[in-house]
């Protein structure tokens, strides 16, 4: 049995803005600075899926991409795409909308789909210097 990551990528354009409830507006602005702005600010977020599996023999798959794509585009750019992260969704109301906290979100929202038993790794690159790598817990 060989087991084999595969990967796919999903694209989210998104708005959002850094500020921590457990922080003072003094601190807000000390920790995120510019990304502290009130108005927002976006980016076009990269999202790598990584699943990992063994590849059956018959169909030579993991899984088939274009049902992975299905899933990607029903739960994620449909929850995220041209949305403002803090004002349109209710994911970052406790959390700040940093890149951690939104792949762990994404780790958290695939965990409820058929692809939970195959779920390996969340990259999100949020600018083309920015990027985090999620494993799960
Ligand atoms: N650990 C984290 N640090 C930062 C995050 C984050 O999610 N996790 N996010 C930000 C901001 O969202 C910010 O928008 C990043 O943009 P920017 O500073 O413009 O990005 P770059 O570093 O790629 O641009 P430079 O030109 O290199 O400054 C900040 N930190
Ligand atoms: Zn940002």
């Amino acid at each position: 049995m060989h087991e084999v990551i595969i990967k796919r990528k999903v694209w989210i354009s998104a708005s959002h803005w850094l500020h921590s409830t457990f922080l003072s507006d003094e601190e807000n602005t000390a920790t995120y600075g510019k990304c502290n702005n009130p108005n927002g600010h976006g980016h076009n977020y990269c999202v790598t899926v990584g699943l990992k599996g063994p590849v059956d023999e018959k169909t030579g798959m993991v899984l088939n991409l274009t049902y992975v794509a299905k899933i990607l585009d029903e739960k994620i750019a449909g929850n995220f795409d041209h949305k403002h992260l803090d004002l349109d969704t209710s994911y970052f109301e406790e959390r700040p909308s940093t890149s951690e906290n939104i792949a762990i979100v994404i780790w958290q929202i695939l965990k409820r789909t058929p692809l939970a038993n195959f779920l390996y790794s969340i990259e999100l690159e949020e600018t083309p210097n920015n990027s985090v790598l999620y494993l799960g817990d």
